[in-house]
């Protein structure tokens, strides 16, 4: 993987969400906050950049689990307001509406739709920018609700990589239970990022970074990092297959 100065990319971190939120003459942002480790680094960033009172974080579970008291948490270590909205009679409701019972991938992405909507009705009602959470490993692969989570004005972690995420979060101080848990996606009970995807993280960004950063053959990616060159090719298909949620939508050339 790249060596990144993680200091200094803080520092990016920190003066992009000012300057964008300066520039747009916003009065602050608005971050769905997960219990998970991409939201409250972004949220720790903001706080950073904005101040505290400058974020609100909203905290929208569909379960009623541990993620809720973990979204708790880091509102209350960064002292940022926090507003909880149950999403489930909403989401509930919607179904029920729908006239099909969804599978469960399809309920997920109505759950992160849903979450996008809520957001931006915060965002018109106060002024204030969406910002994403997404991070490169999840935007390369596609590991994301397309106009769901993948919905926002400014991602400040989109050019990172998950496990270069982990180091920043431990140096804003993100707390060590939030920084140590199994990424997962929460849209169903068990969920976790790495079976979903089927590799993990680690694994994930060094095949990333060589074959969409530094463009190498796929041979080489695979003779480099001892592995099958199945694997890779696995990984290129992930990122092939999800070309369209990383572009507006198109219509033909006049
Ligand atoms: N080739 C193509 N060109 C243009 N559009 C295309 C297309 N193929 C599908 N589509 C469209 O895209 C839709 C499928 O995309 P989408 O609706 O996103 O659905 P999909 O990619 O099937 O599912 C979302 C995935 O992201 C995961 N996720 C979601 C939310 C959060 C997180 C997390 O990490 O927290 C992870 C979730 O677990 C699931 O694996 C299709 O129904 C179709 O409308
Ligand atoms: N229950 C929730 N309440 C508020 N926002 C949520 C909730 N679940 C998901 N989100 C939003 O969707 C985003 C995408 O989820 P994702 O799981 O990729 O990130 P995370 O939970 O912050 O970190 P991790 O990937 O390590 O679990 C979250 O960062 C958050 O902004
Ligand atoms: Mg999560």
């Amino acid at each position: 993987m790249r060596k990144l100065d993680y200091h200094e990319a803080i520092k990016k971190l920190v003066s992009f969400i000012r300057e964008k939120t300066e520039k747009t003459g916003t009065n602050g942002v608005v971050i769905g906050i997960s219990g998970g480790i991409d939201s409250a680094t972004t949220a720790y960033l903001a706080a950073k950049a904005l101040g505290r009172e400058k974020v609100l974080g909203l905290i929208m579970p569909y379960y009623n689990n541990q993620d809720v008291d973990d979204a708790r948490l880091v509102c209350s270590s960064l002292g940022i307001e926090c507003r909880e909205i149950n999403i489930k009679p909403i989401v509930d409701t919607m179904v029920s509406q729908l006239g099909f019972q969804p599978d469960k991938k399809s309920l997920g992405n109505i759950m992160s739709r849903t979450r996008m909507v809520i957001l931006y009705a915060h965002a018109n009602a106060m002024n204030r920018l969406v910002l994403g959470t997404g991070n490169r490993s999840e935007f390369l692969t596609g590991y994301f609700t397309k106009w769901g989570d993948g919905a926002s004005d400014y991602a400040p972690l989109i050019n990172l990589y998950k496990t270069e995420v982990w180091e920043i979060a431990k140096l804003l101080g993100v707390p060590k239970r939030i920084i140590e848990k199994k990424p997962t996606a929460g849209l169903w009970e068990g969920q976790t990022d790495e079976d979903e995807l089927g590799i993990s993280y680690r694994l994930l960004d060094e095949i990333l970074w060589r074959l969409v950063d530094l463009k190498m053959e796929k041979e080489r990616i695979a003779e480099e990092l001892g592995i099958s060159i199945e694997r890779v090719q696995y990984v290129e298909a992930l990122v092939k297959r999800s070309e369209h949620k990383r572009r507006l939508p198109p219509g033909p050339e006049f």
